[in-house]
């Protein structure tokens, strides 16, 4: 699957986004090492903290099925510059998802801006430093 494919799938994804509050939908797909994608959307709830976001919605399917190594993941939003995850995202993408995943943001537009895991948190805090 290249790059444009996931994106594709990430923007199908996005039209799954449960977004009753704030009617902003985003999508993402993560691309497992074995070629699985797993898609994930934003998921609201009344109780707007609870709300899970889309590139935590891929990755927690993904590890709910056993399936930990990644090369890529899309994220996709209509925004103005390329979607930027927010940093609980980051949190978790660090942790899960290895220091070298390539992180393709894009937008509905078809601005793409490639990072990769390592560089979107410095600092950030890992499993080894609860050792
Ligand atoms: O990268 C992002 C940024 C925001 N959101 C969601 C959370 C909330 O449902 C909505 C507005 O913040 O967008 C994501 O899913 N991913
Ligand atoms: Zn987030």
């Amino acid at each position: 699957m290249d790059e444009k494919d996931l994106i594709k799938e990430a923007i199908k994804a996005r039209e799954m986004a449960y977004i009753p509050y704030s009617k902003f939908g985003v999508g993402a797909a993560l691309l497992a090492k074995d070629g699985r994608v797993f898609r994930g959307c934003n998921i609201e709830n009344a109780a707007y903290p609870m709300t899970n976001c889309a590139e935590r919605t891929a990755i927690f399917k993904a590890i709910s099925e056993g399936v930990t190594e990644f090369s890529a993941m899309a994220v996709v939003a209509d925004t103005d510059r390329p979607c930027s995850p927010c940093g609980a995202c980051r949190q978790v993408i660090a942790e899960l998802c290895g220091p070298e995943m390539d992180i393709i943001l894009t937008n509905l537009k078809g601005d793409v801006l490639k990072v990769h895991s390592e560089d979107i948190l410095p600092g950030a805090f890992l499993p080894k430093d609860l050792e």
